[in-house]
């Protein structure tokens, strides 16, 4: 049996005034794969643990297949957990590890059975007779995953559970836990920091900040759409390009987007997305471009929907299939703080304040014209996130990072042109909300 989980405006406090989780609501289908991805701290283990049954809600509902489930006891959830740290008892041979929440659930019956068709399924008959301490990281956390799996519960529980192996054996475990959670159809619901993995692995991806859920779709939406500024910083390696822009929307010219010392020139007939942009005329706005959405070419070149700039060549990062190329085009570059600064030690209930984001951090930022502006709200009652906060290894090199093929000759200082294809344009408003593409094609790609 697989279940769905719901939550309904579920909100969590852990002590006065300290909302952890704020009216979080998420249905989870039967056989989902459902990722909950954020930064530390912002409350993805929290929602796991009130779903098991380990915290209680402070307001809002857990419903398991449409009942009312707040009351109901971890054990009678019917429901494996797997955590990063193994938790596997150190006395115990795999094989009795795996049995030992058989024994626990049914003490008559011989677990045996169960626990070698798990054992086989998982490719781990030969660690069944070792200890934890005979075991490889990997390997412990496949005995771990047999655990959980040989109960087999109506729901999986993952709290970062690759977070401790190395680069290689994540990746392999990731395809193994994808491709057995689909093979065995459980609900899972996977908790992570690592956007790759989210987009990896779920089925579809809950983007959490600060207790507060951002955006919730398939890896391709939060990729492709992202709701806000956070979600799109948050997803995609290398980070996006987020610049400071302006619009300018004459009667008699061209619409613009000025990037500081260049501009992009909006072509005519203007888009429905261009078009609604032209209420933002005279406003700062943050113009976010991914590295595949701008390439290195001469004007002439220019396909329908790109638009020409240049870059001066800081940086050149040789990634042996791509090359990233950190460029100064002249513009400011927009940080998320939350993504760059560490996180504030102290963190109370967020609410929007009057005024806009980039108003009070222009004001914060006065006298810093030239340097970078923070453009994220900060939570009340925490340290304001100043442009100088940014540490210096968050900064890049350039404004603007280009991934291109090895085969451009590239050297610093060179100056470059280059293409912007504007079906890649991100403009966010000054609260970070997306404003292009207009905010009405949030619904699925998927669908
Ligand atoms: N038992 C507790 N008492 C008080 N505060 C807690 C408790 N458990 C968690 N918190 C706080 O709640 C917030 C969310 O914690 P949680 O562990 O859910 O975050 P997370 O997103 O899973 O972080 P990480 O990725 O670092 O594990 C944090 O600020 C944490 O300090």
């Amino acid at each position: 049996m697989t279940r769905a989980i719901s939550l309904h405006q579920v909100s969590k406090s852990y002590a006065r005034g300290v909302r952890v989780v704020e009216r979080l609501s998420l249905d989870i289908r039967p056989g989902e794969f459902l990722v909950l991805l954020g930064p530390s701290g912002c409350g993805k283990s929290t929602v796991l643990r009130m779903i098991a049954g380990l915290e209680d809600p402070s307001e809002g509902q857990v419903r398991l297949d449409g009942e009312f489930a707040n009351d109901l006891p971890p054990a009678e959830r019917d429901m494996a957990m797997v955590f990063q740290n193994f938790a596997l008892y150190p006395s115990m041979t795999g094989r009795d590890n795996i049995g030992f929440p058989l024994r626990i659930e049914a003490p008559g019956e011989d677990p045996r059975p169960r626990v070698d068709a798990t054992a086989r399924m998982l490719g781990i008959e030969d660690l069944l007779d070792r200890f934890p301490n005979q075991l490889s990281g990997g390997e412990r956390q496949r005995v771990a995953m047999g655990r959980a799996i040989a109960r087999h519960p109506s729901a999986f529980l993952m709290d970062e559970p690759l977070s401790n192996l190395d680069a290689k054996l994540r990746n392999h475990l990731r395809a193994e836990i994808a491709g057995l959670t689909r093979k065995l159809g459980v609900t899972t619901v996977y908790v992570t920091h690592d956007q790759a993995e989210a987009l990896s692995l779920g089925d579809r991806v809950a983007v959490l900040r600060g207790g507060v859920l951002q955006q919730l779709g398939t890896p391709r939406t939060v990729y492709a759409l992202p709701a806000n500024v956070f979600v799109a910083a948050f997803i995609g390696t290398p980070r996006i390009n987020l610049l400071r822009g302006l619009v300018r929307a004459p009667l008699d010219g061209a619409m613009t987007i000025s990037l500081g010392r260049q501009y992009l020139r909006l072509p005519e007939p203007l888009c429905l997305d261009h078009q609604l942009l032209r209420v933002q005329q005279g406003r700062e706005v943050i113009v976010g471009l991914r590295s595949e959405g701008v390439r290195i070419a001469r004007p002439s070149e220019a396909r329908p929907g790109e638009v020409p700039i240049s870059g001066l060549v800081e940086h050149v990062e040789f990634q042996g299939h791509e090359v990233l190329v950190h460029f100064n085009t002249g513009s400011r570059p927009a940080y998320v703080p939350e993504l760059e600064a560490p996180r504030p030690v102290r963190q109370v209930r967020r609410r929007r304040r009057a005024g806009t984001v980039l108003g009070r951090l222009r004001e914060r930022a006065a006298g810093l014209r030239t340097g970078p502006v923070a453009v994220m709200d900060h939570p009340e009652g925490t340290e304001p996130v100043r442009a100088d906060d940014v540490p210096p290894e968050g900064r890049q090199p350039g404004d603007l990072v280009v991934r291109t093929t090895p085969d451009f000759e590239l050297r610093h200082g060179l100056q470059v042109p280059l293409l912007v294809d504007l079906a890649h344009l991100f403009v966010f408003d000054q609260h970070g909300e997306r404003i292009c593409p207009a905010p009405a094609r949030l619904p699925d790609l998927d669908e």
